[in-house]
């Protein structure tokens, strides 16, 4: 697919049904979805009701019937074979992405292949999940079973469309779930393609279905009675509200929410991975990332140079057309986020922050682009841990430059916050690099480096940050229950 900007429209239905694209029965209120590139309405989306997201679940219910009773192995080869799909599909799958979200094509490539790699990953557990054998005496005995949970419902944003439905659905389904996904409604291409995909690659017909729509269709998902468990990508503020609705109905869930990481940089670092680092940190997806390490803690002694250096690399960053190959930041989401963005670095200026470079709305020179959501990114200085560009999350290309002095003040300060989805170190002293990831409060930490993504490591968060892992073995104990059964060998030996 060679696509150029500013030429896509989308008209196929975006719901996904019984192994179908459907128009939702009872699509209410029609919504308009961007190309944050252009500002272009590139398609309508139909808001799922409540009869909608229940012929989902049933669709979802009949196949689970199906894969659950299929072995590790089965299960395993169709999920290597979706995985292969994407891999021959990537370059549509990633420019599709693009046009729908506004990152550059470099990086949404590198999403599909990091999606790609999570469904073979959970292809190469799926034949090995059992449980366990346990001795009891006078040879009885007793054995676990892990057994899948159901229909599982996943709620994504709208920073990683493809990459969070995969990430959710291949622990899901490699564990014999079947999945209803909702995406984010500003982002609802990409996952409808990943479910044609699905049933592409053998699932049976209604396994992985889609849904779509804004905060009522997700609140139908959560309260719907044959849903067993679900997994949310969001803020914090909606977390609380999924966290709650699952408590009416008794349902685990896995919560990945937002963040403002520390990324700590001490003097004797490897000057120029740091910076790298910190532009790892805070750049990736016009800074719409929920790990990113925003509080750039830099000690003293380096603070100048380390500051100069960055801010040289971050004015070097090419913003625009997102298609484009040497594009490095495309557009943020839509016009009320770049204006949110916009009002976090007016406040940090009237606050005191300086800003030392971008922060700037961009208008690129091609006229197609002009009503594009663009900004250049941001470096501020003579930032106070006070600052709320300091405390809250911005979500956007804004990273933060505090000085330190000592190892303790910096690992106190940066786990004075709410938040604790990730943290990271550069250093070349390797004990104090291992002291200080074991002291933060985080769920992932990152040594001289920032914002991989293996997906053999679990992801996650501490405090508000969430609870739950995806990716690595982990996730696994998040999309499955066990069942344990007691065999008596002997007599019963009653007590009455
Ligand atoms: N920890 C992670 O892995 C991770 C990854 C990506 C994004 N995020 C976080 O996501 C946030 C940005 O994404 P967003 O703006 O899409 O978040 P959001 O919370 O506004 O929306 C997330 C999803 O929840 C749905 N939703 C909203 N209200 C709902 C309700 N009451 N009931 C059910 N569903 C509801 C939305 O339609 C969307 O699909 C940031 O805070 C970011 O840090 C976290
Ligand atoms: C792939 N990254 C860069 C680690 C981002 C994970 C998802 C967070 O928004």
């Amino acid at each position: 697919m060679s696509s150029v900007t500013g030429t896509v429209t989308i008209n196929q239905p975006l719901n996904y049904r019984a192994g179908a694209r459907v128009q939702p029965t009872d699509g209410g209120q029609a919504e308009e979805v961007y190309e944050p590139a252009t500002g272009r309405v590139i398609s309508k989306l139909l808001c799922s009701g409540e009869k909608e997201v229940d012929l989902a679940v049933q669709s979802a219910k009949a196949a689970f019937k199906i894969w659950s009773q299929m072995s590790g192995m089965e299960r395993s080869r169709v999920l290597l074979e979706a995985a292969r799909i994407i891999r021959e599909q990537r370059e549509e799958i990633a420019t599709l992405e693009t046009i729908n979200n506004g990152k550059s094509i470099f990086e949404a490539r590198v999403d599909i292949d990091i999606s790609w790699q999570c469904l073979e990953y959970y292809a190469g557990l799926a034949a090995s999940l059992a449980g366990e054998h346990i001795q009891l005496p006078g040879g009885s005995f007793g054995y676990t079973r892990r057994e899948p949970l159901g229909v599982c419902v996943g709620i994504g944003a709208w920073n990683y469309p493809f990459q969070i439905a995969c990430w959710k659905s291949a622990p899901a389904l490699a564990c014999g779930n079947a999945m209803v996904f909702k995406p984010s409604p500003f982002t609802p291409i990409s996952v409808v393609r990943l479910a044609e995909i699905f049933t592409e690659a053998g699932v049976p017909k209604g396994l992985f279905n889609v849904v779509q729509g804004g905060v009522a269709t997700g609140q139908f998902l959560c309260h719907h009675p044959d849903v067993a468990k679900i997994s949310f990508t969001g803020s914090v503020p909606t977390g609380i509200k999924i966290m709650e609705m699952a408590a009416k109905g008794i349902k685990p869930v896995t919560l990945e929410l937002g963040g403002k990481s520390p990324l700590i940089i001490f003097s004797d670092c490897a000057l120029e991975n740091a910076v790298n680092g910190a532009l790892m940190a805070n750049f990736l997806t016009q800074g719409e990332v929920c790990c990113n390490g925003t509080r750039v803690f830099v000690e003293r002694k380096i603070l100048d140079v380390f500051t100069k250096e960055v801010v040289k690399r971050t004015q070097k960053i090419k913003v625009g057309d997102p298609l484009l190959e040497d594009t490095r930041m495309g557009a943020l989401i839509n016009r009320p986020h770049l204006d949110r963005v916009q009002g976090f670095i007016k406040q940090a200026k009237e606050q005191g922050a300086e800003v030392l470079c971008g922060g700037d709305l961009y208008v690129p020179d091609d006229p197609k682009l002009k009503n594009g959501y663009y900004m250049r990114p941001c470096v501020l200085g003579n930032c106070r841990d006070d600052m709320t560009c300091v405390k809250e999350e911005i979500f956007g290309p804004v990273m933060s430059i505090l000085p330190f002095d000592t190892e303790e003040e910096v690992v106190e300060r940066a786990n004075n916050t709410k938040f604790g989805l990730a943290g990271g170190v550069f250093t070349r002293d390797i004990q104090k690099a291992h002291r200080v990831v074991a002291a933060l409060k985080a769920g992932m930490c990152f040594i001289n480096n920032y914002n991989i993504s293996p997906v053999e490591l679990p992801f996650g968060g501490y405090k508000a940050s969430g609870f739950g892992r995806e990716n690595g073995r982990a996730a696994i104990e998040y999309y499955s229950q066990l069942k344990t059964v007691c065999v008596e060998m002997g007599d019963v030996e009653s007590v009455f």
